[in-house]
């Protein structure tokens, strides 16, 4: 079944202690909110959570493939949109098309990467994610630069992707509607 546990984890980074004996359980459906000031180390736990990080401490427990979104484009800044969402469509499986009307931009397919607004890059990296078919999905501050319709987007994104059996871990600073959410404070 799709998890994902921490239990008692610790972060450090540079050698220091961002945050020790972080513990929740995630199960299909659930989503986990990570909120704390600058630098208390959201986009850490994170990046421990997609294994792009050793835990200094505790332990992971994961099933299921993830996908995590972060400052980051993962897309090719020169290819139109719709040929660089395919990209990883491609790698991935996922549907291109339902990916872009998620996510609003079926109507900006054909503008390059490059080209796309604060915003529309975050909704473009939103559909990276969509198209990857994960069921884990960690999402480092989705909202930032996203105006209203943007936010309603993704929270009915993340809506679609629990309740086809999804897990969602959002580090946020921004109010997104995260119906029945686990709290997490660093
Ligand atoms: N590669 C690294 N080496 C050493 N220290 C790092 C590295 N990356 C991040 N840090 C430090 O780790 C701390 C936590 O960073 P992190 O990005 O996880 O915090 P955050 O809670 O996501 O912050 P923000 O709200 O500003 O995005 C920061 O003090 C940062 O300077």
């Amino acid at each position: 079944m799709t998890h994902l546990v921490f239990d008692a984890v610790t972060g450090e980074r540079g050698g220091r202690t961002l945050f020790e004996g972080v513990s929740f359980a995630l199960a299909a459906g659930d989503a986990l909110r990570v909120s704390g000031a600058n630098g208390a180390g959201k986009s850490s736990l994170l990046r421990i959570a997609a294994g792009l990080l050793a835990s200094a401490g505790g332990t992971v427990g994961v099933e299921g493939r993830v996908a995590i979104t972060d400052e980051r484009l993962a897309l090719d800044r020169e290819r139109p949109l719709v040929k660089a969402i395919a990209f990883w469509a491609g790698i991935d499986g996922g549907d291109v098309a339902f990916a872009l009307a998620g996510t609003g931009l079926t109507d900006l397919a054909e503008v390059p990467v490059r080209l796309l607004s604060t915003g529309q890059r975050k909704r473009a990296a939103l559909a990276r994610v969509e198209v990857a078919g994960a069921l884990i999905w960690l999402l480092d501050e989705p909202a930032n630069g996203l105006d209203t319709a943007g936010v309603a987007m993704l929270e009915a994104l993340i809506a679609r992707h629990r309740a086809r059996g999804g897990i969602a871990v959002v580090a946020t600073h921004q109010p997104v509607a995260l119906p029945d959410a686990q709290e997490l404070v660093l």
